[in-house]
């Protein structure tokens, strides 16, 4: 279990990190190993509930250092997520391949699950050094860097990977593959308004037209044709969340698989919107993080993932003025075609379906104790049914 201490030079760091915990959601073809199942009743809380914030980074400015039981109080809360310990001399050797000065301080980044993230502040300003774990494919990163790098360089407010003296942004660092990228200020809402939503639904569809010239492109291995076989890895306990979920998802699926649409356009999405990955600063837009699930699919695919994580209360209610304020948001850069309004209610279950289903693979996989907690699938299993239930696009304040 990794401790914050202080070494020499006045360098925070995080020591004794652990490999991953076994049994968090991978792309096909990950083994994860079934362990002892939680129980649904012990529920984890819903992100965004006052339970769920932690602080942005462990030891930041204005909090007593960490003691090695605040630590433990944040591991046990599930929010940990710094696996890989790096040394002194090997974070010094891998800034010497930039420019950027020498290392003042690093920290590991409690915020996110995915990969270790460690804020270093350098001579030259802060960074975010990210440390790319087993679930990300090695082979996905020069997509995801360079749209970093070509977003960046048309003014959407996303890290910029930066360059060594060889040009490269991806190398190695602490036997994973590394980058560094720019520090972005603000902080993600923990309470969302109308207001924060319009914001999103511009800066979506200003990320949707700059990325149209992207040469690169990625499948979603997250689409409708990779859902039924991540159903069928967890289908057994299904039921043991939600009594009858089994058949209930099945039916979804089913119906799911047969109502896609065709034919909408297609561009680069990011396809994980959710608030912990877009930052605040002065109630305007200041950063928009987290690319490792960017892919080539439907745009309005896009603003149905930010639907479901923006739009909803915490009791479940649907906020159809925070929609509508998306929606004029996302229409008043990028205008919708007719058949991207009319697809909204499918595309809105299918991204219900993909967040449930990862979120239960995680839930049936992850052993108790472990140290990311799994979210809720239960959250996104209202969702669905909430847009299987609606009349047509009017429920989402489109006239
Ligand atoms: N470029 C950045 N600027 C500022 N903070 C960042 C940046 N990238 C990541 N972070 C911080 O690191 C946390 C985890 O990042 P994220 O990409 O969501 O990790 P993961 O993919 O592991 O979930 C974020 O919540 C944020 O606090
Ligand atoms: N947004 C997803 C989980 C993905 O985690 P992230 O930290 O990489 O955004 C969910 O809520 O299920």
């Amino acid at each position: 279990m990794g401790t914050i201490s202080d070494q020499g030079e006045g360098r925070a760091r995080v020591d004794g990190a652990t490999e991953p915990t076994a049994g968090r959601w991978r792309p096909a073809g990950g083994s994860a190993t079934t362990a002892r199942r939680r129980d649904p009743l012990r529920a984890p809380t819903i992100p965004g509930s006052p339970a769920a914030v932690c602080p942005k980074m462990l030891g930041s400015v204005g909090r007593d250092p960490p003691t090695p039981s605040s630590v433990f109080r944040f591991l046990s809360a599930g929010f940990m997520a710094v696996y890989t310990e790096v040394t002194d001399d090997a974070l010094d050797a891998f800034l010497e391949q930039y420019r950027v000065g020498r290392a003042l301080s690093c920290k590991g980044i409690a915020e996110g699950v995915e990969n270790s993230n460690y804020l270093v502040q350098t001579e030259t300003g802060p960074l975010i050094l990210t440390l790319y774990e087993k679930r990300v494919d090695p082979g996905d990163l020069p997509f995801f860097l360079g749209l970093m790098d070509h977003l960046a360089a048309r003014d959407i407010p996303c890290p910029t990977p930066i360059r060594g003296h060889d040009g490269e942004t991806l190398r190695e660092l602490a036997g994973r593959p590394a980058a560094l990228v720019s520090f972005l200020s603000g902080m993600w809402p923990r309470r969302i308004t109308p207001h924060h939503c319009n914001r999103l639904g511009g800066a979506l569809a200003r990320l949707h037209a700059a990325g149209r010239d992207f040469a690169m492109t990625r499948r979603n291995g997250l689409g409708v044709g990779d859902w039924r076989p991540l159903f069928e890895r967890c289908a057994d306990h299904a039921d043991d969340v939600e009594p009858g979920l089994g058949a209930e998802l099945d039916a979804a699926l089913a119906d799911l698989e047969a109502a896609w649409p065709g034919g909408l356009p297609l561009g680069v999405i990011h396809a994980d919107l959710f608030p912990d990955n877009v930052f605040f600063l002065r109630d305007e837009i200041s950063g928009l993080i987290d690319f490792y699930f960017a892919c080539t699919d439907f745009l309005a695919y896009d603003i149905a993932v930010c639907l479901n994580a923006w739009c909803f209360e915490a009791r479940g209610e649907f906020n159809v003025t925070k929609a509508r304020r998306l929606l004029d948001g996302y229409r008043a850069v990028r205008p919708l075609e007719a058949g991207e309004m009319e697809a909204l209610p499918v595309l809105a279950q299918g991204a219900a379906m993909r967040f449930l289903l990862t979120r239960l693979f995680d839930w049936v996989n992850t052993p108790e104790g472990a140290l990311v907690r799994p979210k809720d699938p239960r959250e996104y299993l209202y969702k669905l049914r909430f847009h299987r239930d609606v009349a047509g696009p009017g429920a989402y304040g489109l006239e």
